[in-house]
């Protein structure tokens, strides 16, 4: 029995009279790839961020091993989201004036590595993403599916514990669709780490591992506290749909 590398408990969060979260409970698992669906406006997105620390619930909380992250200071949420956690948004929020390679490098050189060697390991993982001999490209000259590669190299240079994307080919065609998630589960899979997927779309929801659902702010599996689930057994393992 293995414990959850992250969980969030009863959270609840509301803005203003809208309540987006009515006491959702979740689990993410190290290694696994867990989708959470839902139709819009049912809270998948202010899910991800009391998750991450982007806001904070009005009650619940969350758990990243042994630390409340719901009441962490901000510097250290964010040394979270710069060392162990990746995100992705929709639209990848790349630098637009930096290439490609450039905006891969920008963690790296964050978390104090030098420009040499940042640059090297930024085309080691555009590479990882299909993405050879584009490090050079400004993300305007890239396709949407390219940018969100790119995002994604982003995210996951740092070899963090764990990814949280929210629709991450929301903008994308099926084909891209494809192209990103199969890059993403591999990329995460080959270095163990976790993704939390946000999705409307039950083609990017077969890449998981497993898959709990929002309506209206509470999530309708309960979470597995007590087993990790079996990971590889989503289609990114080769099992059809998605492919
Ligand atoms: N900053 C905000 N201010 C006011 N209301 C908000 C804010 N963010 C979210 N909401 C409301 O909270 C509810 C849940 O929104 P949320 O964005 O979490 O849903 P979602 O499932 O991610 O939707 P989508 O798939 O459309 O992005 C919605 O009713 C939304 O209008």
């Amino acid at each position: 029995m293995s414990s959850p590398l992250l969980t969030g408990r009863d959270l609840t969060k509301g803005y203003g009279t809208t309540p987006a979260l009515r006491g959702a409970s979740i689990a993410l698992h190290a290694g696994e790839v867990l989708a959470v669906t839902g139709p819009s406006g049912s809270g998948k997105s202010t899910l991800l961020h009391c998750l991450t620390g982007i806001d904070r619930p009005d009650s619940g909380e969350v758990r990243y091993g042994a630390e409340r992250l719901d009441r962490l200071p901000e510097h250290r949420l964010s040394e979270l989201r710069r060392t162990e956690f990746g995100v992705v948004f929709q639209f990848g929020q790349l630098v637009p004036e930096l290439t490609a390679a450039d905006n891969v490098a920008l963690p790296l050189l964050l978390a104090g590595a030098s420009r040499a060697a940042a640059r090297d390991r930024a085309g080691e993982w555009l590479e990882r993403f299909g993405l050879p001999g584009r490090g050079e490209l400004r993300p305007g000259e890239l396709s949407g599916g390219q940018a969100q590669r790119v995002a994604l190299a982003r995210a996951l240079v740092t070899e963090p514990r764990a990814v949280f994307a929210d629709e991450p080919t929301g903008a994308l065609d099926s084909l891209a669709t494809e192209q990103v998630m199969t890059a993403l589960v591999r990329t995460a899979r080959a270095s163990g780490t976790a993704v939390l997927l946000v999705t409307h779309d039950a083609q990017v929801a077969a890449y998981a591992d497993r898959e709990v659902a929002l309506r209206n702010g509470v999530l309708t599996h309960e979470p597995e506290w007590a087993s990790a689930p079996t990971a590889g057994t989503g289609a990114a393992a080769g099992t059809g749909a998605g492919r």
